[in-house]
């Protein structure tokens, strides 16, 4: 009988998954963070609370969010009133706009990421998708299929309420895909709406305050493949390696419940130093096998969290300030977009390098690293490789 290891071998790719586009959208409502507490207190009918308002208001400030992108304006949030009070039973309503919007977003990233990719959607062979904004079946996978004309012998993944690190989690799912199937063309998306966690201010709950202060909507898509074609497909970074840690007796640093009143969202204070404390040997792991100790020598693709776990990030690891640079500037420009955000620092650093004439992808350094930081507490580490400009 023929041996089924050439066989076996002839369904993988060669060489490592490759990063080969990045395509990234917003609603058009954007919000300054300066006027968002008057926007906030007046649409929630909270104008009657001017204390709540004044710390809501330093809430913002200490973000260092200067603005963020939302579907929900006032006239949406007109018609429902659920939503905007704190506790009313409201997740028909919010399931009502983000069965229809989430995939309306994800599909303005994912055509821009095609069209930089420069081949034709119908050699798409797999879709991840990932939103912790609504569930539905079929998923919003299956929706952006249709509305982007995908073909519909598309391998498709929906990740459903996850929240911040799937949307690193997604690039090892897209790796082991592209790797472990030659020339497979992996469309990774991942699209976030704050629609199911907005709602009114009380004077009791500061977690909530808090997630009203950071939370954004964003969508970012990438395509995933080996072995690029020359002269068509133009890699950004090769994935070397990717892995998830789970932090032990961490599963109340951060998280959230989906309720007949929304998503909430909680946090403990202690994150920052959480997420910090357990970042070096995930980077001692990772780098290992490239002999690689010292983190200044990497470039550095992070989901941001807040701005507190930055700085403890930052001081714990011992990082020159410009190692977060491109994380605090996608922070303060579009907020918290979950799972979205590390993809939009992702497109933010290869667009910088080239701007300031970089002599790679990444900062003119070879080797970098992706981090995200979830509910768990869930650590993904992806070892990227830049490529020359
Ligand atoms: C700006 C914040 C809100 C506070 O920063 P800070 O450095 O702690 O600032 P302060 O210590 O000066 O506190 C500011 C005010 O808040 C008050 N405060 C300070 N912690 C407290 C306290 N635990 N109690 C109650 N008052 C307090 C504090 O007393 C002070 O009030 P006041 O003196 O009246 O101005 C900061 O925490 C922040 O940016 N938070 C954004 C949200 C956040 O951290 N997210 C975590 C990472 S994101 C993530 O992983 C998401 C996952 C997720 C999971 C589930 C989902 O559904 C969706 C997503």
């Amino acid at each position: 009988m023929a041996s089924v290891h050439p066989f076996r071998k002839a369904q993988r790719a060669r060489g490592p998954a490759t990063i080969m586009a990045i395509g990234t959208a917003n609603p058009p409502n954007l919000y300054e963070q300066s006027t968002f507490p008057d926007f906030y207190f007046r649409v929630t009918n909270s104008d009657h609370m001017p204390e709540l308002k004044e710390k809501f208001r330093r809430i913002c400030g200490k973000t260092m969010i200067k603005k963020r992108y939302m579907h929900l304006t006032e006239e949406v949030l007109k018609d429902k009133p659920g939503m905007c009070s704190y506790m009313d039973p409201s997740l028909d309503e919010r399931q009502d706009i983000v069965v229809e919007e989430v995939p309306r977003l994800a599909k303005e990233a994912a055509a821009k990421a095609i069209e930089e990719w420069g081949r034709d959607k119908s050699d798409v062979t797999h879709l991840v998708f990932c939103s912790t904004s609504g569930v539905d079946m079929p998923g919003a996978d299956y929706r952006l299929v249709k509305l982007l004309g995908l073909p519909l012998s598309v391998n498709r993944i929906m990740l459903y309420s996850q929240a911040c690190h799937i949307g690193a989690q997604m690039l090892r799912i897209a790796k082991d895909i592209a790797e472990n199937n030659k020339d497979a063309r992996v469309l990774v998306v991942a699209c976030e709406l704050n629609t199911l966690i907005f709602r009114g201010p009380d004077e009791r709950d500061f977690l909530s305050l808090a997630g009203q202060a950071a939370f954004a909507d964003g969508a970012a898509a990438v395509i995933v493949g080996a072995d690029p074609i020359q002269g068509v497909e133009k890699p950004i970074f090769e994935m070397m390696s990717a892995s998830q840690v789970t932090v032990p007796d961490c599963e109340r640093a951060v998280g959230g419940h989906l309720k007949e009143i929304g998503l909430t969202f909680h946090f403990m204070n202690q994150l920052p130093m959480l997420i910090a404390n357990n970042l070096e040997n995930c980077l001692l792991e990772a780098f290992k096998p490239l002999g690689i100790t010292d983190w200044n020598e990497v470039f550095w693709v992070s989901h941001p969290g807040n701005w507190g776990i930055m700085d403890a990030i930052e001081r714990k690891v011992g990082l020159k300030q410009e190692k977060l640079r491109s994380s605090r500037h996608v922070f303060g420009e579009y907020g918290n977009m979950m799972s979205a955000t590390v993809l939009f620092v992702m497109d933010d650093v290869r667009k910088r390098s080239a701007a300031e004439g970089r002599a790679t992808t990444g900062d003119g350094l070879e080797w970098g690293v992706l981090f995200g930081f979830g509910p768990g507490l869930s650590i993904e580490t992806v070892v990227l490789r830049s490529v020359a400009l």
